[in-house]
C-alpha cells in the first residue's frame, strides 16, 4: 500500500516553509520554501504567493494540509473579504500606547491577565485593532472581520468559504479567554470601536475545509503551538526558539495568568496550555552582528568561538527592535564594557552571549510564572543553526541543550496536526522524530549576572 502523506506549512515572519511528511511515521519526504518581504507590515497577498511557491508539487501529493503561522498579526478584512490595509505583524510595536490603554480599560495588569491570559502588549492583535481605530478611523470603519495570518491562509486554501481559527492561535489575540477557552467579542469590539466578525473556533483535530483539488484542510495553529506539537514537548522540556522572535515556551496543564506581563499564558494546539515568554530580537541579532563585522554567519560563529567566555567584559543588550521581554518598546541595542583592547572575536561572542542571556531572561520568566523546572532545553529556529549558539548555550542556561535534527519543527507540527485530523483519533499520532544532538558545557553564571546588571542599570534608557 502506498504511504499517506500530509503537508505541514509554516508561514513565519521571514519565510514560508512546507514539509511533506509520511502520516504514519512522521518521516519528512520533501520540502519547499519561499521568502517573505521584510518589514513589520505586509500585504497578505505576499504570504499567499510565498505559500503557493513553497507548496508547489507537494500539495497534490498530500491527503491533508495544515497551516501554522506567525502569531498575533492583524489581518483586517472589509465586507468583501479584502484586506483594508497591510497586515500589522507581531513585531510592529507602534501599538504600544494602545496596549497600555487596553490594560487600563480591562482593570489593570492583574485583571487583564485574568481575563485574557496575558497582560496586553503591542504585539497582540487587540492592541493593533485599537491602533487602527485611533490612526486610520476610515479603515477601522471598513473592517468587518479580523483574522490571524494562519486563519487567512487556511481560509484562502479552502476557497474563501468559512472563516475559522484554532484555540492556540486565538489565545494570542487579546480578545480570547484562556480560562474559558472562548472568544471575548466584546473585547475585540472595545478595541476596534465597533463589532467585528471573528472566525469560528475549530477543534484541534478538526477538518475545516477542502482545497480546490480536494485536499482536506486541518484547523492550523500559531507557529509556537505547532513547534510544541512537532517537538512533542514533555514536562521539564523548555523549547527555546530563535527565529525572528526569541521564544521560551513549555506545555502545562493549567492556564497561566502572569500579572507581571513577562509570560503570555497561551493555549496549545491540543487541550493544554503553552505559556511563553517572547523577545522581539531573536536570530536577526546574529545577522546584525555578522553584518557589522562584515563576515558570513559561519565566520561570525568561528570568531565568537575563538573568544573566551565572558567576551573580555563586553556585554550586549540586544534590544535592537525595542523589546517585549523585558517590556521596553522604545529600547535600542547597547554594547557595554568595551576597551581599546576589545577584539573582533570578543565582539562576536558578546552578540551570541547577549542573545542567549536575553533568552535566559525568557526562560527565567517562564519558570517564575509557571513553577516549571527546566530539565532540558530544546533549541530550534534559524539561530539554532549557529554552532556558536549551540556550544555557548549550555554555559548560559546551565543545563544540557538538545538541538533536534529536523530543523523545521513548526512545519512538522502542522503536519502532525493534519495527520491527527486525518486519523479521526482523539490524540495526535506518535511519531518517532525525536533525534537530536546534545550540547553540554560548564555553566558560566557570571556571564548572565553581568548581563542582568547591565540590563537593570539601563532600565528607562532608550
Ligand atoms: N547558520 C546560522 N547562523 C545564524 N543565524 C542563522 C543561521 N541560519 C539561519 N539563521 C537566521 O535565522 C533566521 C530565520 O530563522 P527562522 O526560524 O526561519 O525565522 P522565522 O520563523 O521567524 O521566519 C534569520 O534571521 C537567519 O539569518
Ligand atoms: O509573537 C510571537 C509569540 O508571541 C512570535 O513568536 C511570533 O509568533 C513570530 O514567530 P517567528 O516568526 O519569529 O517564529
Amino acid at each position: 500500500m502506498s504511504p499517506t502523506y500530509v503537508l505541514g506549512i509554516d508561514s513565519s515572519t521571514q519565510s514560508c516553509k512546507a514539509l511533506l511528511v509520511d502520516a504514519e511515521t512522521g518521516q519528512v519526504v520533501a520540502s519547499g520554501r519561499a521568502g517573505h518581504p521584510g518589514g513589520t507590515q505586509v500585504d497578505p497577498k505576499q504570504w499567499i504567493e510565498a505559500l503557493e511557491l513553497s507548496v508547489a508539487g507537494l500539495l497534490e501529493r498530500a491527503s491533508a494540509v495544515s497551516v501554522a503561522g506567525q502569531q498575533h498579526g492583524m489581518v483586517a478584512l472589509d465586507a468583501q473579504g479584502i484586506p483594508v490595509r497591510d497586515a500589522m505583524l507581531w513585531n510592529d510595536i507602534s501599538s504600544a500606547k494602545q496596549a497600555e490603554e487596553l490594560i487600563a480599560e480591562l482593570g489593570g495588569a492583574h485583571d487583564c491577565a485574568q481575563q485574557i491570559g496575558s497582560v496586553m502588549v503591542a504585539s497582540l492583535t487587540a492592541s493593533k485593532l485599537r491602533w487602527l481605530r485611533e490612526n486610520e478611523p476610515e479603515n477601522a470603519e471598513r473592517t468587518a472581520a479580523v483574522l490571524l495570518p494562519h486563519d487567512y491562509l487556511t481560509w484562502y486554501l479552502g476557497g474563501r468559504k468559512e472563516m475559522t481559527t484554532d484555540h492556540g492561535d486565538a489565545s494570542g489575540t487579546g480578545y480570547y479567554s484562556t480560562a474559558q477557552r472562548r472568544f471575548l467579542p466584546e473585547v475585540a469590539a472595545k478595541a476596534l470601536g465597533k463589532q467585528v466578525a471573528l472566525p469560528r473556533l475549530a477543534e484541534a483535530n478538526e477538518m475545516v475545509g477542502r482545497s480546490s483539488t480536494g485536499r482536506k484542510i486541518a484547523a492550523g495553529t500559531g507557529d509556537n503551538m505547532a513547534a510544541a506539537l512537532g517537538l512533542d514537548l514533555q514536562p521539564g522540556d523548555v523549547c527555546v526558539s530563535m527565529g525572528t522572535s526569541g521564544v521560551a515556551s513549555a506545555v502545562v496543564d493549567r492556564s497561566v495568568h502572569d500579572g507581571s506581563g513577562l509570560v503570555s499564558g497561551f493555549v496549545d494546539a491540543t487541550d493544554r496550555y503553552l505559556p511563553l515568554a517572547c523577545t522581539l530580537n531573536g536570530a536577526p541579532v546574529l545577522d546584525f552582528g555578522a553584518r557589522m563585522l562584515g563576515v558570513s554567519q559561519k565566520e561570525f560563529s568561528d570568531l565568537a568561538l575563538a573568544a573566551e567566555p565572558g567576551s573580555g567584559g563586553a556585554v550586549l543588550l540586544p534590544y535592537f527592535g525595542g523589546e517585549r521581554t523585558p517590556n521596553r518598546p522604545d529600547a535600542t541595542g547597547m554594547m557595554h564594557g568595551l576597551r581599546t583592547s576589545t577584539t573582533r572575536e570578543q565582539i562576536a561572542r558578546a552578540y551570541v552571549e547577549g542573545l542567549l542571556c536575553s533568552m535566559r531572561d525568557a526562560v527565567a520568566a517562564l519558570e517564575d510564572a509557571t513553577g516549571v523546572e527546566t530539565r532540558r532545553i530544546l533549541l530550534i529556529g534559524g539561530g539554532a543553526q549557529s554552532e556558536a549558539v549551540r556550544r555557548i548555550a549550555p554555559q548560559i542556561f546551565g543545563v544540557a541543550v538538545d538541538v533536534p535534527q529536523t530543523a523545521e519543527y513548526v512545519a512538522l507540527g502542522a503536519a502532525r496536526q493534519a495527520a491527527w485530523a486525518l486519523s479521526g483519533a482523539s490524540e495526535p499520532p506518535t511519531w518517532n522524530v525525536a533525534d537530536s544532538t546534545r550540547y553540554e558545557g560548564e555553566a558560566r553564571p557570571e556571564i548572565y549576572e553581568r548581563y542582568v546588571h547591565t540590563r537593570d542599570a539601563t532600565a528607562g534608557w532608550n
